[in-house]
């Protein structure tokens, strides 16, 4: 479904490459957490694959177009602007000329949120929030998820209803995630493969051998189950 190859990319007027030759090829129903030391380039990898920055050498090359980003932190939820969720998503529907209004219930209840349909944006929590931006990326039926670091702002018993619906998306709707992670249990827990950056380059691998290698540099056992 989409393909990184031999991609190498340097912020304009730096010296050292932030990639030297990375290599990742995402598989259609996959759900890979990208993880990686702060300053890895995670959020540049993401950049580039949205387009919004030009690979120095290399190329980025995907099968599909409809892909939708959830952003770290979402643009609505300290907006004192007195709008509801249904407007905000039937506006969004529209600026996408998608024609059904049933498809803004339809996402509300994709992500167990119609009971806050009618609520103004404001009000709701930073796990709610962070809901209906998923729900605003479903519109449209998207068959790749884009997340930067979805459980920011989230807190802990949110981020786990959270992270059951991403993966429920992915096995139940067949929705391809890739995610930013800072949150390593949910990365263990939730990913099919995990893409570890470091030194420019990355490495896919399974849960079970990250899991491995954090427990070979770290000694410590991860608290998740995997
Ligand atoms: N606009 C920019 N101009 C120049 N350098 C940048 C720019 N944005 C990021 N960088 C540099 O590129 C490297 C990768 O940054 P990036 O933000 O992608 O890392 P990250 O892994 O997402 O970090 P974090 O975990 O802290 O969010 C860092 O060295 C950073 O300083």
């Amino acid at each position: 479904m989409l393909k990184v190859k031999d991609l190498y990319f340097s912020y304009h007027q730096q010296p050292s490459y932030v990639f030297e030759g990375l290599n990742l090829t995402i598989h259609r129903g996959d759900y890979i957490s990208i993880v990686g030391e702060n300053g890895c380039g995670k959020s540049t990898l993401l950049r580039l694959i949205l387009g919004f920055l030009t690979p120095t050498q290399g190329s980025i090359t995907m099968e599909t177009k409809n892909i939708r980003y959830v952003s770290q932190k979402n643009d609505f939820s300290h907006s004192g602007f007195p709008i509801t969720v249904r407007e905000i998503l039937n506006s969004y529907r529209k600026l996408l000329h998608i024609k059904d209004p049933n498809e803004v219930n339809r996402v509300l209840e994709l992500t167990h949120m119609t009971f806050a349909a009618d609520k103004l944006i404001g009000q709701l929590s930073g796990g709610q929030a962070q809901r209906i931006s998923i729900a605003r990326s479903l519109i449209g039926e998207p068959d790749l998820i884009i997340l930067d670091e979805p459980s920011t702002g989230v807190d802990a018993k949110s981020q786990e209803s959270m992270y059951a619906l991403l993966k429920q998306l992915n096995t139940d709707r067949g929705i391809t995630i890739l995610s930013v992670e800072h949150n390593l249990d949910a990365a263990l827990t939730n990913s099919t493969k995990i893409f570890h950056l470091s030194h420019g380059n990355g490495h896919l691998c399974t849960p079970e051998q990250y899991a491995h290698e954090i427990l070979h540099h770290t000694g410590k056992e991860c608290s998740c189950h995997v």
